[in-house]
């Protein structure tokens, strides 16, 4: 299975090869085979890039906000035209399940194109009276951004940081993970081929050194980063020697309340897509799910019944519901979570190992596992597994789980169910966390903005919110009159 890119990166409007990177391999995650070979960036290419996106930048800002619109919604028309062979090359790099890859990567990344288009025509500033003149405000372009993706939602993530950047007169840079470096080329293709001026949009491919010297770069002037706790305080540290402006999506170990009153079914569901979707490799995942005392016995019950009827085989059959996971060093995380769990005196209510698919007995596919008797302060109640491993723990009262829900240093989502809905908004208020769900889980519009609360990150993606993140205020005072000096 071959998915071979013309060249390892895209800069300047055009495929650009440079065999003195070192070069690494992406592989299918179901079978090990290798995809494609690439070549990292070096440093002379990452010089071209920045003096493409410098052109690039300028000759984009310059046109109306009308025209950029336009660009954008002609990519996202592409981006649909081709959902289906961006979809099975999403499965590929990731391994994910193709019928989640139809409607929840390049779908998902055609819609942000899509809303931030209608938004670029529609940028204006304010006017301000003040009794000597008045004030108007213009929101400028930052200039060059840099975009670093996850490996989880790869081309979704290449979409919904650019799609912003872009709208609002900037060029980006983007570095995709290494161990998913495919798809964002193909978008880089799209762009090009929308009109997008030669660029504005880049794709180099590497590691963490790459992303530590884009975000250390005096030319650019922000980065986004969508990766772990870890990487985003690195970036935060490297972006600060420059002064930039820095967006982090980060990891979390959200909650989901269920309360005694809710809808047992719809809760079961949401704790389902929010642990097991993406084979567990979701970074808003609710994977503490506590459930009200009463009610424990029947959740687990269902819980398990629907967890064994989860389908893991060919990634590219549609009626698969998990692949694998997306590497060997994530198999191998997970499976040792999955060791420590039951070291630490959690009970496994389903799944807990390695899973054998017939055809794809080198896959990295793990069985869809649920803990129960959880307590707070074992690991797997704390530490963000990125795999299908659910932690089912039991509460009694509004305060207790208020108070185990927040005591975590993340703070990326949560969900509550429940019928009564006074309660419904009352603990939305007090969930620390960047996004609530409400009877429902995991569900991110591109109309909402998305991101999170203490180590879980800065700034926002989608919705109006995420503009101003690409964008900077410049305030220009007009005197009407004449203005009298002190001295
Ligand atoms: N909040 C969100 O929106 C969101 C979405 C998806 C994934 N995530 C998080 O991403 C993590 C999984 O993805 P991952 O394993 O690819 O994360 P990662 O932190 O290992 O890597 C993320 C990206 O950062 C790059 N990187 C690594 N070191 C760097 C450095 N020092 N400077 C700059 N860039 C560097 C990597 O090459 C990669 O492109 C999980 O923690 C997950 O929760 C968050």
């Amino acid at each position: 299975m071959r998915a071979q890119p013309p060249a390892s990166h895209y800069l300047d409007g055009a495929y650009v090869e440079d065999e003195t990177g070192d070069a690494f391999e992406s592989v299918y995650p179901a079978t090990g085979e290798v995809l494609a070979s690439l070549h990292v960036a070096t440093p002379a290419l990452i010089e071209r890039a920045v003096a493409a996106a410098k052109r690039g930048q300028e000759q984009w800002a310059a046109i109306s906000g009308a025209e950029r619109s336009r660009v954008l919604r002609r990519a996202a028309e592409l981006m649909r035209e081709r959902n289906e062979e961006l979809s099975q090359l999403e499965t590929l790099d990731t391994g994910k399940a193709i019928q989640e890859t139809r409607v929840a990567d390049a779908a998902s990344g055609a819609d942000a194109l899509e809303y931030f288009a209608a938004l670029a025509a529609d940028r204006r500033g304010a006017h301000i009276d003040l009794p000597n003149g008045f004030a108007y405000t213009r929101w400028e372009p930052l200039g060059i951004c840099a975009g670093i993706g996850a490996w989880n939602y790869p081309i979704q993530i290449a979409a919904w940081k650019s799609a912003p950047a872009l709208a609002c007169g900037n060029a980006m840079i983007f570095k995709p993970s290494d161990v998913t470096p495919l798809s964002a080329l193909k978008l880089a293709e799209i762009y090009t081929e929308a009109g997008l001026p030669a660029g504005a949009f880049n794709v180099l491919q590497g590691k963490g050194p790459l992303g530590a010297a884009l975000s250390s770069h005096p030319a650019i002037a922000k980065v986004s980063v969508t990766g772990s706790v870890g990487t985003g305080a690195k970036v935060m540290g490297t972006a600060s020697t420059t002064t930039k402006h820095v967006t982090l999506e980060l990891g979390g170990k959200s909650p989901i309340l269920v309360f005694a009153d809710a809808d047992l079914d719809a809760a079961v569901s949401g704790a389902i897509l929010g642990n097991f979707y993406s084979t567990g490799q979701i970074c808003s995942n609710g994977t503490r799910v506590f459930v009200e005392r009463s009610v424990r016995a029947a959740f687990i019950d269902k819980l398990c019944r629907r967890a064994a009827a989860i389908r893991l085989g060919n990634p590219l059959d549609s009626e698969t519901h998990l692949g694998p996971l997306v590497s060997k060093a994530q198999y191998d995380k997970v499976l040792a979570y999955m060791r420590v769990g039951q070291e630490e005196g959690a009970t496994l209510a389903c799944g807990g190992g390695p899973a054998t698919v017939t055809g794809f007995e080198d896959g990295w596919f793990v069985e869809p596992t649920v803990f129960t008797d959880v307590v707070d302060t074992m690991t797997i109640a704390r530490e963000e597994i990125f795999g299908p491993v659910m932690c089912v723990m039991e509460f009694d009262g509004e305060e207790e789980v208020i108070a185990r829900a927040n005591a975590t240093e993340f703070g990326l989502a949560a969900g509550i169910y429940t019928r009564d809905l006074s309660r419904a908004h009352r603990l939305a208020a007090r969930v620390e966390a960047g996004t609530v769900w409400v009877n429902a889980y995991n569900l991110t519009p591109v109309e909402m903005p998305f991101g999170g609360v203490k180590r879980s990150g800065i700034g926002r993606e989608n919705g109006r919110e995420a503009l101003e993140h690409y964008s900077q205020v410049k305030s220009v005072y007009v005197a009407t009159g004449p203005e009298d000096a002190p001295y």
